[in-house]
């Protein structure tokens, strides 16, 4: 495998990479139009996208001018929130019932409990893993005594999906560290795999089940899979949001946007660099769906999710 750059000094080659995933903003008008005469759905990772990425992960707080963007999103467009956090902790970051919101990486959905989202059909409500949870209430125990021995980590609990963070252990300590944790998954083998974020280890039921996976069940839940009839959007800077990028390029149901500031193995055929050009391209897409040429405005209604005009009322 070539070696991958880690920062755009590495010019010639990041450029190459760049024009192959252009900026969605530099080039709104070719990304709208392949969505022509299709409404559109949006699904946003959380962590890295929403939010610039900090050490502490409790401090991953999403900013006004965030929170802002993806309500007037969530008034003109169906929209969801898919993130390794728990369902709980991420709608306590985001604080918006006008979302569909998928925690532990795609294994625990609900719709809107406000706002456009709430009409039609029952709020989608989903959990592929809920088998698994008092197997993941033990586990927890077992993962943080086997971390204790190594400054700087911790383990979040993400309900479905256990999250040994390194970001502030020493680099010497991982090898060791990730001994630890794959001691632990094969204590449990057939039952749990590994996976892996930015500095994080993230523990998860043995299941066919990822955040591409979510976004094909919502999609299904909310009688958008066609790709006939709708386009959708994705934007993720993760590991785990390959899963839902692969989803989206297999299925010909949209367009994939990293969030990256450096090339990058990707299944996503746009990039933002980083979380504030997410920001602006919300924005953008959010003064393009106030146009007429929003076709929800003719639409107005799927199954679970209809067009509205409260994006004050969370
Ligand atoms: O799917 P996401 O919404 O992107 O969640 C993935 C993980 O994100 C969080 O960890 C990452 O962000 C933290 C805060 O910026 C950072 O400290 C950490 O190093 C990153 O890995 C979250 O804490 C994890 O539980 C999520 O699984």
């Amino acid at each position: 495998m070539p070696k991958v750059p880690t920062s755009r000094t590495d010019d010639a080659q990041f450029r190459e990479w760049q024009a192959a995933h252009p900026c969605p903003c530099a080039e709104f008008d070719s990304l709208i139009g392949s969505a022509a005469g299709k409404t559109m759905a949006v699904f946003l990772d959380y962590d890295g996208t929403l939010t610039p990425i900090v050490s502490d992960p409790d401090a991953a707080v999403m900013s006004a001018r965030a929170r802002e963007a993806v309500a007037a999103l969530a008034a003109l467009f169906p929209t969801a929130i898919v993130s390794g956090r728990s369902r709980a902790k991420v709608e306590s970051f985001v604080r918006l019932r006008s979302l569909f919101y998928a925690g532990s990486h795609g294994m625990d959905i609900v719709g809107p409990s406000a706002g456009p989202g709430a009409g039609g059909a029952p709020p989608v409500s989903f959990q592929p893993a809920a088998a698994f949870a008092p197997l993941m209430a033990r586990v927890i125990e077992e993962l943080r005594a086997a971390v204790r021995p190594f400054a700087g980590t911790s383990v979040e609990d993400n309900t479905f999906c256990l999250s040994v963070h390194f970001r502030n252990a020493s680099p010497d300590d991982f090898p060791r560290l990730l001994a630890a944790v794959e001691g632990c998954v094969a204590g449990h083998r057939g039952e749990l795999r590994l996976t892996r974020g930015r500095k994080v280890l993230e523990v998860r039921p043995q299941l066919d089940w990822d955040k591409g996976a979510a976004l094909l069940h919502l999609l299904e839940s909310m009688a958008l899979r066609d790709a006939e009839r709708v386009f959708s959007i994705y934007i993720g800077d993760d590991r785990t949001d390959e899963d839902a990028f692969k989803a989206l390029a297999r299925h010909g149901l949209g367009a994939g946007i990293l969030v990256s500031t450096c090339r990058k193995e990707t299944a996503a055929s746009w990039c933002l660099a980083g979380p504030d050009m997410v920001l602006t391209f919300l924005e953008r897409l959010v003064q393009w769906g106030r146009t007429p040429a929003n076709l929800w405005h003719e639409v107005r209604a799927c199954s679970g999710w209809h067009i509205g005009d409260n994006a004050g009322a969370d």
